[in-house]
């Protein structure tokens, strides 16, 4: 495993050798992005996130070229993650999977047990009532929640983030720490990685094992789909930490490598097509 522990930038990794070396015998490529954290970066409120205009060409770019499947993976709904980043052709996911969006149009939700729903709306009202202070608040997602406090005051942090996975775990959810915030999620075994499988096998049967997947993702939710990849794929965490442990092939600093990384997919794209055009 050729990991990577990258400095300050990403210009010691060479994107255009890895995919060259990755894709020599391949022409088709699936990828697996995350949102926020990789496509975007962190803002302390969830609604003022925007992908730049250059991240959004390099989308759109990718979104052209046909050996590419795209698939964007969030823990945001559904609906919200579409919104932020709108290309056609791209497969949506949210809820950490949860939420599926195919490119035909077709939907698929995985089924939450009745009795694990009827105590979401309970969770909820909980929450909002005892945690929804000093500018924390909870983002509902219908299938999963967020408890966000990244806007609240240093030294008050811990006691409402811990004061929350009470509540949550009272109710039989799990509570898993995110970026400032606490994602609130059922106790059932479902995830990006196993909504990953999902997408490749709805689209290429078993036949998906031995395709190119390529993945990319900033947090712990990300490292299910490199875990499902691992030996096989090719996987990218966005972190600054050297000392990170992870699933994934390489580590990569920031978001604008998250952009060089999909520039050299293009560029690889590009030059096949240009290859293939001229023995034509
Ligand atoms: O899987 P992702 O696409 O990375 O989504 C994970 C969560 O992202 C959002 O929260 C995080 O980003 C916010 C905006 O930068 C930030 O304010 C917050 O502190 C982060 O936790 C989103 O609001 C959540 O619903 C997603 O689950």
């Amino acid at each position: 495993l050729k990991n990577i522990q990258s400095t300050s930038s990403c210009g010691d990794i060479d994107f255009d050798s890895i995919l060259k070396d990755y894709l020599k015998n391949a022409t088709e490529i699936d990828i697996f992005l995350d949102f926020d954290g990789t496509l975007a970066e962190i803002t302390p409120h969830p609604n003022n996130t925007v992908t730049t205009t250059s991240m959004k060409n390099t989308l759109l770019e990718l979104s052209k070229h046909p050996e590419i499947s795209t698939t964007i993976i969030s823990g945001r709904a559904l609906s919200d993650v579409e919104q932020k980043i709108q290309i056609d052709n791209f497969t949506y996911s949210g809820n950490h999977g949860f939420e599926i969006l195919f490119t035909n149009g077709s939907k698929y939700i995985h089924q939450i047990p009745e009795s694990l729903s009827a105590n979401f709306s309970k969770l909820l009202q909980e929450l909002e009532q005892k945690v929804e202070k000093h500018n924390a608040w909870i983002e509902n997602k219908i299938y999963s929640l967020t408890f966000h406090y990244h806007e609240t005051p240093e030294h008050l942090k811990r006691m409402l983030m811990e004061q929350a996975i009470l509540i949550v775990t009272k109710y039989g959810y799990r509570a898993n720490q995110a970026h400032d915030a606490i994602e609130i999620k059922p106790p059932i075994q479902w995830n990006k990685g196993l909504a990953a499988e999902y997408i490749l096998s709805h689209k290429y049967d078993d036949l998906w094992r031995n395709r190119k997947i390529l993945s990319v993702g900033d947090d712990r939710t990300d490292e299910d789909i490199m875990k499902v990849i691992k030996g096989f794929g090719l996987s990218f965490r966005v972190t600054n930490h050297n000392d990170l442990v992870t699933n994934a092939d390489y580590k990569i600093p920031t978001v604008e490598c998250v952009q060089e990384l999909l520039d050299a997919i293009n560029r690889h794209y590009l030059k096949k097509q240009s290859k293939c055009s001229c023995k034509n």
